[in-house]
């Protein structure tokens, strides 16, 4: 049996592209960085600090940027004797209530073995607890809510804490609420007063471009990756791609470290292109299964009857065309067909996770008509739906169709 044996032929530090690392330094985002600290200037000049809102698609740095800036001011506020700055951050994912953070936060702030329960206060008694506990720390405390749109509509927490120096919840402690989303939605739906304090100052992050994705990359890969150890084109490729789909620095530096992961696995001791490219087909892949795992059966044959309509060269198609082809998959396996109204949402469904694109057609009086393709490499879906559908000779047949016509 082979045995475990240390690989480190490309990586000089591979943590250095996970998700945990804090870079020492912030590519492409001056501007952003420059308004950021205009929003807490008041903290370093003495004053009651600003609310803030943060908000940008997920990857473009919004985390990354508050925590760079966070320890910055953390540091220079020690110049000053007059001011007591106290930072508390908190990821809201699994909290999904006002009730549920304020217990959290209060939590966070006790001593352990004080904690309280999460659940059979009322509501007001565990914000009491907060405040009492916000009073107890003076001088002036940042709160950070991460993810902050996790709390729904019930969002109680965020009208009480901004107001609660004016509420004489709070007479010592000064408080600001740093909020940070990835929910374009959440900030439009909050109640008018909530909006109102909460995005007093306003921060939006937009998605990076491609020469932006690789000098960001290029940073992080002279700390991660061996000198040489990355060919030329390969943070160019990498930074390409993501930015094309999402503008994530997130995914760009996972698409590289899974191309180093696969140039190690191949022995090799520098990251080519082909390497990228495989990563790119694997999380291309994992996407679709991803995907896949929330479709109903239908919304897995749908995507089916368009992975047949590419093996075949016929799309883009419409859906009436990919609606004829589904109810063929559907006799086949043995199912029972929607209505084409349901193909059509599953369609449109497909589309948001980035499965399918589509383009409208103009057809002049008759209105507009949506013609559908597959997003994802053919390849990528065929195996991703050999693992979830139980229709083994249908796929196997379009997969050779596939084969025969060229198309991977
Ligand atoms: N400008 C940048 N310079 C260096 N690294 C960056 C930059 N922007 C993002 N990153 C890195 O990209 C990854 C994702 O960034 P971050 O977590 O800040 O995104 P986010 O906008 O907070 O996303 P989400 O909304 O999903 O939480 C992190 O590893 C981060 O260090």
């Amino acid at each position: 049996m082979r045995r475990f044996e240390r690989k480190q032929n490309v990586f000089a530090n591979k943590d250095a592209l996970g998700e945990s690392y804090q870079p020492d330094q912030i590519e492409e985002r001056d501007e952003e960085i420059e308004e950021y600290m205009h929003a807490l200037q008041p903290i370093i000049d003495g004053w009651e600090p600003n609310n803030v809102f943060v908000y940008g698609n997920t990857g473009v740095g919004k985390t990354a940027v508050t925590e760079f800036l966070l320890d910055q001011l953390q540091s220079d506020v020690t110049a000053y004797d007059d001011i007591e700055l106290s930072v508390i951050f908190l990821n809201c994912k699994t909290l999904n209530s006002s009730y549920q953070v304020a217990v959290e936060l209060v939590n966070k702030l006790r001593q352990p073995g004080n904690e309280i329960s999460s659940t059979g206060y009322p509501q007001q008694t565990v914000f009491n607890k907060l405040f009492d506990e916000l009073e107890a720390i003076g001088g002036t405390v940042l709160l950070v809510l991460d993810e902050i749109d996790s709390i729904g509509k019930r969002d109680e927490l965020l009208y009480e804490l901004p107001r609660a120096r004016a509420h004489d919840n709070l007479e010592e402690t000064k408080i600001g609420v740093l909020g940070i989303s990835n929910d374009f939605k959440f900030r439009d739906e909050l109640d008018p007063r909530v909006q109102d304090t909460l995005c007093e100052r306003e921060l939006q992050f937009p998605p990076y471009d491609a020469p932006e994705l690789e000098n960001i990359l290029q940073s992080r890969a002279d700390v991660a990756i061996r000198e040489g150890s990355v060919a030329d084109g390969v943070l160019g490729f990498c930074a390409a791609l993501a930015a094309r789909d999402s503008g994530s620095a997130r995914q760009a530096l996972d698409l590289l470290r899974l191309a180093g992961e696969v140039a190690e696995s191949e022995d090799a001791t520098c990251i080519e292109l082909e390497h990228a490219e495989q990563a790119r087909s694997r999380l291309e892949r994992e996407r679709v299964e991803e995907g896949m795992r929330e479709l109903t059966t239908h919304g897995r044959l749908a995507l089916l009857a368009v992975v047949s309509k590419t093996a075949k060269q016929e799309t883009p198609c419409r859906t009436r065309a990919v609606y004829d082809e589904y109810a063929s998959l559907c006799e086949s396996a043995g199912t029972d067909t929607l209505a084409q109204r349901s193909v059509h949402n599953h369609l449109a469904d497909l589309r948001m996770l980035g499965i399918l694109s589509a383009s409208e057609n103009r057809s002049g009086s008759r209105g507009n008509y949506y013609s559908y393709e597959l997003n994802v490499p053919f390849t990528s879906a065929i195996e991703a739906m050999s693992d979830v559908l139980r229709l083994s000779p249908e796929i196997e047949t379009i997969r050779e169709i596939g084969l025969m016509n060229d198309i991977t």
